[in-house]
């Protein structure tokens, strides 16, 4: 250790000096500019601690302003957000502002801090230790130094970090303001993150720190905050807070800052206030972490009743079951008199536990960038991925689209590159972002015919936000009459400026089927590696992300985990979420059984006991049995709160419910092939919920649709949507039996539509489908001015010119809209019954082939009983 490291301290031990929360001073030094203050565990330079001491001393004002020096700080002065940083999508697309990394000495962009700090720990994003960039071998390749442009993605609290972490995790909402939560119906008040029932798979529970992300739709809730509401409307909340605050001593400042405490005195709360009055408890208690009311009026010594009304008038609607987060438990203790202490909770301490001490600088050695490859439907992802990995994945894809992550490694002029696979539709939009959580590179796709599309301009959106920077591969360069400079200049439009033309974004015209160009892509893509200096300690038990999680018949769960630093070896113990077990092999991406491997690398990993989750981290541990105790309370826990959580319905929903009476929920249990699409298609489908209807995905799942999932759906309300899986014989008859309506799916987009319908169903006058015939289309004519018209044989029913169709291509629904002409021979009719011909045009769609089944359908209204 070096005489500057003695200096350095851990947040938690600084906190522990301070009497601070961690969670509070990390929150202060990111607002001083701080970097790599990412846990507990992170050490802070000597400049900085002094800082803190002074501001905590009252010799500096209490309102920091972002410090010009401390050791690794960010350089601009733009006051840091308590809540996350706007996106980079949220700014206008075509100013780069300044970012951290731009104003390095010398010159070079710092390698960005990833969204997801968790997936990063271990990566070599350390600005605290020296760089090797700064004398080393790379400060004079020849495109470093032109880089210091490069798009200043944002160094702010990354979005999504919070969200991905479990209730009362170290780092959960460390700078959310109670009065400044995201103002979206969250019913119960419930937080995300928040310890709701969360779906889960196969009795998987998705244990805190990171097993419980909240699904775009939130669960009935159970965590619960003062609500935002409240406040505004000038409830009691503000003025509580301000005597809580004072109660508080040395951490007002921070305090003022998270509750938006403007001290004015409101006498209007004042009198609410006192109408709440209790006799004060003279109690100690301790308060780990999430507790349930009842649990800790019993310890108050108070009775439930009165905490509630004191929680009622903080803006907290509970009952008695619901559990309160750490921060309001703490908050309505000290108000009602209680002596708190503070103490990092099971899941603060496992975190430091499983995080494990940093890397040093020396420790660390260059590892392959993992890649992924985003862009519109069709611009030639998966071409271009097979191309450059020689293989065929495109004709196993069901629908043609790409629907998991997979992984795969390419050796390139003596080094690797590590590819995901990403899918490109928009429903996948969070695997996507996933994917580019455990991603250095990415390489947006975009076909030089087409141009930039909707999808191009969220996949730049997304790598921004990710602070991935950016390869363009311009495709379909074969094609004739293509004009890649109007590609590049659509770009520029977007925030992304092309080399060639002064700007810092390498776009490489490549072609998929002929593989022009793409040696100089896989070049651009390792540049751009060496200018990130990815690097990684190998020498150190590994820890990573799950990219993919299925159950495989013969192999039980089988996880594609993607090495973030450490080796990976055959016989370690793990732990993902609750989910632990001993790595019995280890399969890389050509199918070789491997004993071990190094950072960056993708592996299929055997010896789960149950299924991890997509997108959770995972530890080597040395112990199989603490692996085991972590998983099984992580487990309980997760139990623990979506039990609390079913038991009642706060009064914040309800009242929710009550200002937004027509708001109406349709409820979904969802079961899916594997977890990635799962959990693609559930955030997808909550983006559906519109202003008067809410989908709320109440099970998500992998497998079979099962008895138990027809029972949950029964007991809701719900319907099942199966994607990609069958449904068990007994659930079926159970289904059918019950009325409960299940659907069956290979394509996403018919599950968007669908939903799209029934929430339509739900708020109009109720409809139901009426089949009315089916033609087989024989042959197409190509009529000018009218398109195409299927030369149909009536196969069953009749055909009705007023009709809705349905066109069915090999078992799938390819297209859905209104006959635009129905005609026998040459005349125009209504309709056509079964056994004769038929001519038959579609409203907006062309694509009529031989062999479609037109299934032609009406709706009609039903009547209420
Ligand atoms: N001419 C030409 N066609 C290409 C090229 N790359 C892809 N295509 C064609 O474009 C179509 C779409 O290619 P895909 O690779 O499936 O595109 P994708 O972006 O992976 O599509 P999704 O998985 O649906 O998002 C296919 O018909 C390809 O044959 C290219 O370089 N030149």
């Amino acid at each position: 250790m070096t005489e500057k490291d003695k200096d350095k301290v851990r947040v938690y031990e600084l906190a522990k000096e301070l009497k601070l929360d961690s969670r509070r001073l990390i929150d202060l030094l990111h607002r001083l500019k701080v970097e790599n203050i990412k846990n507990h565990m992170s050490t802070v330079e000597p400049d900085a601690v002094k800082t803190v001491r002074d501001i905590m001393e009252g010799k500096l004002p209490p309102e920091p302003k972002p410090a010009a020096n401390h050791g690794p700080v960010g350089g601009p002065s733009r006051p840091r957000p308590a809540a996350p940083a706007p996106r980079m999508a949220d700014r206008p697309s075509t100013a780069h502002p300044p970012a951290a990394h731009e104003s390095r000495p010398n010159g070079r962009p710092s390698v960005p801090p990833r969204p997801n700090d968790r997936a990063n720990y271990g990566r070599p994003y350390n600005n605290a230790a020296p760089r090797r960039d700064q004398t080393g071998p790379n400060a004079s390749r020849p495109m470093g130094a032109e880089r210091s442009n490069r798009p200043p993605y944002q160094s702010g609290p990354r979005p999504g970090m919070n969200e991905r972490r479990g209730p009362g995790a170290p780092s959960g909402r460390p700078n959310a303001p109670m009065g400044n939560r995201p103002s979206g119906p969250r019913p119960g008040g419930a937080r995300p993150g928040g310890p709701g029932p969360r779906p889960q798979s196969g009795g998987r529970p998705g244990g805190p720190p990171r097993g419980n992300r909240p699904l775009a739709v939130p669960p009935p809730p159970t965590t619960t905050r003062p609500n935002k509401d409240q406040n505004r409307r000038g409830g009691p909340n503000r003025e509580r807070r301000s005597s809580f605050d004072e109660k508080r001593g040395n951490r007002n400042w921070m305090d003022d800052e998270r509750y938006g405490n403007k001290r004015k005195k409101n006498h209007k709360s004042q009198e609410r206030r006192q109408e709440v009055a209790m006799p004060p408890v003279q109690r100690r208690v301790v308060i780990s972490g999430p507790i349930v009311v009842k649990d800790l009026a019993e310890q108050l010594g108070a009775k439930a009743t009165d905490l509630i009304k004191r929680l009622i008038a903080l803006g907290v609607m509970v009952g008695v079951n619901n559990e309160l987060d750490k921060e309001t438990a703490v908050i309505v203790a000290t108000e009602m008199g209680a002596q708190v202490e503070e103490r990092a909770s099971v899941e603060e301490r496992e975190e430091i536990l499983l995080q494990g001490d940093e890397d040093r600088e020396h420790e660390l050695q260059e590892r392959p960038p993992v890649v992924t490859v985003m862009g519109h439907v069709d611009h030639g992802k998966t071409s271009l991925l097979d191309k450059i990995r020689s293989t065929r994945v495109t004709a196993s894809e069901a629908g043609g689209i790409t629907q998991h992550i997979g992984a795969s490694v390419i050796d390139w002029n003596g080094r690797s590159i590590v590819f995901l696979d990403t899918p490109g539709h928009e429903a996948f939009t969070a695997m996507r972002a996933r994917g580019a959580q455990v991603t250095d590179v990415a390489v947006l796709v975009v076909a030089a015919n087409d141009g930039v599309m909707p999808q191009t301009i969220e996949a730049i959106n997304h790598a921004k936000a990710a602070n991935v920077p950016i390869v363009v591969a311009i495709n379909k360069i074969d094609l004739p009459d293509v004009n890649p400079e109007r590609v590049r200049t659509e770009l520029t439009e977007h925030g992304l400026v092309a080399e060639e033309w002064g700007g810092d974004t390498m776009m490489v015209p490549v072609s998929a089927h002929t593989g022009e160009g793409l040696d100089k892509l896989l070049e651009s893509i390792l540049l751009q590696a060496d200018i990130m200096e990815l690097k990684a300690n190998p020498n150190r038990a590994a820890s990573g992300t799950i990219i993919e999680a299925q159950l495989d018949r013969g192999r039980g769960p089988v996880a594609t985990v993607l090495v973030s630093r450490g080796t990976l070896r055959v016989g370690d113990v793990f732990l993902s979420g609750s989910v632990y077990g001993r790595v019995r092999a280890l399969i890389n991406d050509r199918g070789e059984r491997v004993k071990e491997v190094g950072p960056s690398m993708p592996v299929e990993v055997l010896g789960f006991n149950q299924l991890p989750e997509a997108g959770d981290d995972f530890v080597i541990l040395e112990d199989e049995r603490q692996a085991k105790s972590i998983a099984d309370a992580r487990a309980s826990r997760s139990r623990q709160s979506s039990e609390s959580g079913s038991r009642g319905v706060s009064l914040d929903e309800f009242y929710q419910r009550l200002k937004d009476e027509a708001m109406q929920d349709l409820n979904l249990v969802l079961k899916a092939d594997v977890h990635g699409s799962a959990e693609a298609l559930a955030q997808s489908l909550a983006k559906l919920s519109n202003d008067e209807a809410r989908v709320r995905v109440l099970h998500i799942g992998v497998g079979s649709v099962t008895e138990s999932d027809v029972m949950l759906a029964q007991a809701s309300g719900a319907i099942i949507i199966g994607f990609g899986v069958s449904i068990e014989s007994k659930a079926r008859q159970l289904a059918e039996r019950e009325h409960v309506d299940v659907r069956q799916y290979r394509i996403i987009y018919e599950v968007l539509d669908d939903v799209k319908q029934a929430l339509t169903g739900m708020l109009t006058p109720k409809f139901q489908e009426v089949f009315l015939g089916r033609a087989e289309v024989r042959e197409v004519f190509r009529v000018p001015k009218v398109g195409a018209v299927g030369g149909c044989y009536v196969t069953e029913g009749k055909i009705l010119r007023s009709g809705q169709v349905r066109v069915v291509r090999e078992g799938t629904v390819i297209h859905e809209g209104s006959i635009a002409s129905l005609k026998r021979f040459k005349d125009d009719v209504r309709e056509v019954a079964s056994g004769y011909e038929c001519g038959i045009g579609l409203e907006k769609f062309n694509d009529i082939k031989v062999g479609d089944i037109l299934e032609v359908y009406t709706q009609e209204e039903v009547k209420a009983s």
